[in-house]
């Protein structure tokens, strides 16, 4: 059972079609990684995906019901939710008061950042469960801008968990990291979006093949192959389009 569904995406930039018709579906906590070279298309259609700016033509369907018309915060109170942006975070705002923010937008409260935000102790504890899970339970009470980079980064992604995502678009998720960063932000996604499907766009090879169920491959603004990683990694036109061959 398909969650997500983009149905002959087309988008066009005045004259530039950056996407000629675009089909994929994503599974129930199904992990799908969208790669291709540089300007193929990838950001927007996250964009398109996402609800930040419509498609020429064609239909986004989410939880199966059409959203191609639905604003960006429509769809994130229907569980999609867009992750590894550091600009969603409140750098001034504790560790937790981020976490907390989403948790009481999630559970419909009115929230007012300056007004006492620690009442309600069930919210808190579900805040510090999210921070548990991200890694940053001993940060709790530290701003998010003393955090390091990798750090920050869960921190956003602890904030998306807080809209209790039924899907995540993942942005290039270790981008700017460390190779050690970029190892712990891979054991961290697969261990916290274990029950959530995700659309990865990513540039590092081994982070998407260590994501991924599957591979989709944009290539001139449409799917030139989406299957199992290995399937791709033996493609003889992906390696021809986007991933090359192994030299010695
Ligand atoms: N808002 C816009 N207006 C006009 N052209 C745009 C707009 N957004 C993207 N483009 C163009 O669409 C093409 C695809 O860009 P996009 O950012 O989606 O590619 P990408 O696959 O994400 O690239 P990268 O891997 O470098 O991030 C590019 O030629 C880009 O200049």
């Amino acid at each position: 059972m398909a969650i997500l569904q983009a149905k002959d995406v087309k988008k066009h930039f005045g004259g530039l079609k950056v996407l000629t018709g675009v089909t994929f579906s994503v599974g129930e906590m199904e992990k799908l990684a969208i790669i291709g070279p540089n300007g193929a298309g990838k950001t927007t259609l996250f964009n398109i995906v996402s609800g930040k700016f419509p498609a020429t033509s064609g239909k986004v369907e989410f939880c199966s019901r059409d959203v191609s018309g639905d604003s960006s915060y429509r769809r994130s109170r229907l569980g999609m939710a867009r992750s590894f942006q550091i600009t969603n975070i409140f750098q001034k705002l504790s560790v937790i008061d981020n976490v907390l923010a989403g948790v009481r937008s999630r559970a419909g409260l009115r929230h007012h950042l300056l007004k006492c935000p620690h009442k309600d102790r069930k919210l808190i504890e579900r805040s510090e469960a999210i921070l548990d899970r991200v890694g940053l339970l001993d940060y709790r009470d530290t701003p998010a801008q003393d955090l390091a980079y990798g750090q920050q980064r869960a921190l956003e992604l602890g904030v998306t968990l807080s809209m209790d995502p039924r899907l995540i678009l993942l942005d290039e998720p270790t981008a700017g990291m460390s190779r050690q960063e970029t190892n712990d932000a891979i054991e961290m996604i697969q261990r916290v979006t274990r029950d959530i499907a995700c659309v990865i766009i990513e540039h590092d090879m081994n982070v998407i093949f260590s994501l991924a169920d599957r591979i989709a491959v944009l290539h001139y603004g449409t799917i030139l192959a989406c299957d199992a990683p290995d399937v791709i990694r033996s493609d003889q036109r992906v390696k021809d389009a986007y991933l090359g061959e192994e030299t010695q």
